[in-house]
C-alpha cells in the first residue's frame, strides 16, 4: 500500500489533517493514539514503565500518570530516552500489524517524531509536513489543553525545528495563524487528490 508519513510539531494540526484524509477514504494509523493505548490501564507499556520509573508515574487506575511523566521527561533528556526506548519499539510493531490490515486508497501514518527518530523514512513513500509557526503552536496547545507556555516550550525544544522538518518534506500543508479551516481543507484536499493518483500509479 502507498504510504504517506504525516508529521509536524506539537499543535501544528496533524490530527485535523489526518481526520480529513480518513473522511475522504485514506487509511490512517496515528502513533500518538497507539502510545495512548499502550499506556492505558493494562496497556503493554505499563509494566515496563512501572518497573523502570516506579509507582509515582502510575495513576490509581493503572494508566500512565501523563502529567507526572510529562514533567519528568521534558525536564530530563535521559528520562525521555528511557521512556522512548520502552515505548517506540512497541509502537513500531503495532504500526506494522495495523498496516498489514489497513484498507483505503493509501495509508497515512501520523508520526510526530518522524524527523527526530530517523527510522521511519525508509518505510514511507512520501513525507508530508503540517507546517506552523512556533507562536501559533503555543497558542493552540495552550487553548486546547491549558498547558503553560513553559511546558509547551520544553516539549517543543525536544522536537525538531520547523526548518529541520521542512528540509525532509515532499509535501507541505501550511497551517499557520493566518490559515482558516476552509483553507486547511482546500490545501489538504489537493494533496489527497495527488496522493490518490500516485497510489494508483504505484499499484
Ligand atoms: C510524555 C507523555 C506521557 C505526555 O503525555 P501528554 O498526554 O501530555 O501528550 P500526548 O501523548 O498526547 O502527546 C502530545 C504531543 O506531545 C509531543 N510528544 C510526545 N512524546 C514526545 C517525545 N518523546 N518527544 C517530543 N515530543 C513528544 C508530540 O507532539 C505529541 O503529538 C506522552 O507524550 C508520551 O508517552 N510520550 C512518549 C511516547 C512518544 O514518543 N509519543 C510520540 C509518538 S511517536
Ligand atoms: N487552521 C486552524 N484554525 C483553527 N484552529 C486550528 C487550526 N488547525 C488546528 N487547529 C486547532 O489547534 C489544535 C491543535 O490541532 P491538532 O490537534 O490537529 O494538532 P496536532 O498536530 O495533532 O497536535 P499534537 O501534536 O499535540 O497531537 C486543535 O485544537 C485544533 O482544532
Amino acid at each position: 500500500m502507498y504510504k504517506i508519513g504525516l508529521t509536524g510539531g506539537i499543535g501544528s494540526g496533524k490530527s485535523r489533517v489526518a481526520d480529513l484524509l480518513a473522511e475522504w477514504g485514506a487509511a490512517v494509523i496515528d502513533t500518538d493514539v497507539i502510545a495512548h493505548e499502550l499506556t492505558a490501564p493494562g496497556g503493554a507499556a505499563m509494566e515496563p514503565i512501572r518497573q523502570h520509573f516506579g509507582p509515582d508515574v502510575v495513576a490509581p487506575t493503572g494508566a500512565l500518570d501523563r502529567q507526572a511523566m510529562r514533567e519528568l521527561v521534558f525536564d530530563s533528556p535521559q528520562a525521555r530516552q528511557q521512556l522512548e526506548s520502552i515505548i517506540h519499539p512497541m509502537i513500531k510493531s503495532v504500526v506494522q500489524q495495523r498496516a498489514e490490515e489497513a484498507q483505503g486508497c493509501y495509508l497515512v501514518v501520523v508520526v510526530p517524531l518522524l524527523v527526530e527518530s530517523g527510522q521511519w523514512r525508509n518505510r514511507l513513500d512520501r513525507i508530508c509536513v503540517v507546517d506552523c509557526d512556533e507562536a501559533t503552536q503555543i497558542h493552540r496547545v495552550h487553548a486546547r489543553s491549558g498547558l503553560t507556555e513553559g511546558i509547551i516550550t520544553r516539549i517543543m525544544s525536544a522536537q525538531a525545528t520547523r526548518r529541520e522538518r521542512l528540509a525532509v518534506a515532499d509535501d507541505i500543508v501550511l497551517n499557520d495563524a493566518h490559515t482558516s479551516v476552509e483553507q486547511l481543507v482546500a490545501r489538504t484536499r489537493s494533496l489527497h487528490e495527488n496522493w490518490c493518483k500516485l497510489a494508483r500509479q504505484a499499484s
